[in-house]
């Protein structure tokens, strides 16, 4: 696996001694200047280059369906794949929006979707009931991983230097709840949450299925078994595609609750990863602030947004590249000639 490097540390202390110098009265562009300061460490710049987003929504479909645990059923999947490619989803707005490429890539939906201009790179046809069996045998999730790891490295290629995954998966918040809840130590009450909007008695029965999952798998796996026994396609590539970014240097912009879970695994899988996730925005979805707090991380927007797809991360793309243009373009204090602070 190669090694992911640490932030850098000199370029980050550089951007912290010129948001001082700004001519602004200090710590007044508030989280701006901590993500301009964040972004300088990750670029390895003083001042850091616009962003250049990519774009992947991984899609995949849910053994765990059969328990009910969603309000829609699992052909939506497939059809909000079509959505995606045809330009009608959110997802597609806000690509467009953002002039930011958007690839979306099969990595377990459990329909034929040979005729659609996606990449194609099925895992398997939807992944296992994990209130009852493995998401995926431990080879289907190293596969997994490795479509994100492909993934990040054609975005990558293509001048990328900012990473948005995206999800989409019916069913997707049942094992995401279930890595969250294991990962970060909080209970299914704490964590599992309505998705795409179950009622109350599905909610009551969704909880249980987390906790029949979390009791069916042994106390010592690693983050990569768990991703097996927990997770599912989509959110494996997701994991994949993190850990390929992280090692070539480029910072992680994360969605909502699918996502998280997805970095929390990531996490668990190589520690190194921590310093390249940026939070966009806080889910409606229960346990997400808790995920995202699990993870040291403060999100920039809470919109109530529940969504998944990649949409909380492009609606925050403005705002980062705003902090980088305020960070470069501002003039400071010398430079204008303005009076400094008093002591
Ligand atoms: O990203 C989120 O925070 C989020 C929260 C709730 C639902 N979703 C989306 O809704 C789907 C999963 O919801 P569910 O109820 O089918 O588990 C999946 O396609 C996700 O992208 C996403
Ligand atoms: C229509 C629809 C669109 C979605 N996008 C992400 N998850 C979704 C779930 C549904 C149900």
């Amino acid at each position: 696996m190669p090694r992911i490097p640490a932030p850098d540390l000199a370029a980050r202390h550089a951007a912290a001694a010129r948001q001082q110098q700004l001519t602004k009265p200090a710590g007044s562009l508030g989280k701006l200047e901590e993500l301009a300061i964040t972004l300088a460490g990750l670029q390895g710049r003083d001042i850091p280059q616009p962003l250049q987003p990519a774009i992947t929504v991984f899609a995949g479909d849910h053994g765990v369906c059969a328990d009910g645990v969603s309000a829609y059923p699992p052909e939506v999947t497939a059809a909000m794949v079509a959505n995606f490619v045809h330009g009608g989803a959110a997802i597609s707005v806000l690509a467009r929006a953002n002039q930011t490429r958007l690839e979306v890539v099969d990595a377990g939906v459990a329909a034929d979707l040979a005729a659609l201009p996606i990449v194609h790179a099925k895992v398997r046809a939807g992944s296992g009931n994990i209130r009852r069996e493995p998401a995926m045998s431990a080879e289907q999730c190293a596969a997994a991983l490795e479509v994100g790891r492909m993934a990040a490295r054609r975005a990558i290629a293509d001048g990328a230097n900012l990473l948005i995954a995206g999800d989409m998966g019916i069913g997707n918040t049942t094992p995401s709840a279930a890595l969250i809840c294991r990962l970060s130590g909080h209970s299914p009450e704490a964590i599992v949450g309505r998705g795409t909007g179950v009622g109350d008695t599905a909610l009551a029965h969704k909880r249980q299925v987390v906790a029949d999952a979390l009791a069916r798998v042994a106390p010592d796996l690693d983050g990569q078994a768990l991703l097996a026994e927990l997770g599912g396609l989509e959110i494996a590539a997701i994991a994949g595609f993190y850990l390929e970014g992280a090692a070539q240097g480029v910072p992680l912009l994360l969605d909502g609750f699918i996502s998280t879970a997805a970095a929390l695994a990531a996490q668990a899988i190589d520690p190194d990863l921590t310093p390249w996730l940026l939070a966009s925005h806080c889910s409606q979805e229960t346990g997400h602030a808790l995920a995202l707090a699990a993870l040291g991380l403060s999100p920039l927007l809470d919109f109530g947004l529940r969504l998944g797809e990649g949409s909380g991360a492009a609606l925050a793309i403005p705002l980062l590249q705003q902090a980088i243009a305020l960070h470069a373009g501002m003039a400071t204090f010398a430079e204008a000639g303005v009076a400094g602070k008093n002591e």
